[in-house]
């Protein structure tokens, strides 16, 4: 939210950056309508199953490369088989920007996947690397809605050390170099704490934009 005292960027762990309210309320707007677009059958959101057999409490629907416990192909190969959206460049630009606003300094990234998360006030995400790209580059992290606690660990295990951070609507979350391959999760949302001005009424949107590293 875009309350009265700024919230200072900070860097949680070596190439781990949190930059408060980077996208305004108009992106924010933006970025939700583009969701609820992405979400429209037959894209979607759906629950995705575990190799275990349990289903994941988030929501989610992807662009440009689909993800599935654990790969990613170009088909809903957990679905009806439709091909996966497109990855649109307007949101690879973003990517780019989001990685120059985290490390100040202008880059070539040029992400190609997208994954949209859904969480209502019960989802929740437990701790897991992001390592079915083929590409060490940045994971760039967007967050609308209810606001969560973001816990942040380290590239060894699950468990401590670790930290917890509030990812609130328009905040960013870059994680590379160093913290690429860190374990993070979503403990809880903090469903008291929407963006009244952004007109999404419960839940929280997560959208994460990767590097393949495929062709
Ligand atoms: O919802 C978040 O902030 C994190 C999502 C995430 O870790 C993922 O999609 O791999
Ligand atoms: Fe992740």
């Amino acid at each position: 939210m875009q309350g009265l005292i700024p919230r200072p960027r900070s860097e949680v762990a070596p190439g781990a950056v949190h930059v408060p309210d980077w996208l305004d309320l108009t992106r924010q707007r933006e970025l939700l309508e583009a969701c609820r677009e992405w979400s429209r059958p037959p894209g979607a959101l759906r629950s995705a199953r575990l190799p275990s057999g349990g289903v994941m409490s988030v929501r989610s629907v992807c662009l440009g490369w689909h993800w599935y416990p654990y790969q990613y192909s170009r088909t809903v190969d957990d679905g009806d088989g439709r091909e996966v959206a497109p990855f649109p460049r307007w949101l690879a630009d973003w990517g780019q920007a989001a990685v120059t606003a985290a490390y100040g300094a202008e880059t070539d990234h040029r992400p190609d996947i997208a994954l949209i998360n859904y969480y209502d006030s019960t989802a929740r995400m437990g701790m897991h690397q992001d390592r079915d790209e083929r590409s060490d580059a940045p994971v760039v992290s967007l967050s609308l809605g209810t606001a969560c606690v973001f816990r942040f660990g380290n590239t060894d295990n699950r468990g401590k050390p670790y930290t917890d951070v509030q990812l609130h609507s328009g905040d960013l979350f870059v994680f590379g170099g160093p913290s690429r391959y860190a374990y993070h999760g979503v403990p809880r949302t903090l469903p008291e704490s929407t963006e009244p001005g952004l007109g999404l009424r419960t839940g929280r949107l997560n959208v994460t934009l990767r590097v393949s590293g495929m062709a």
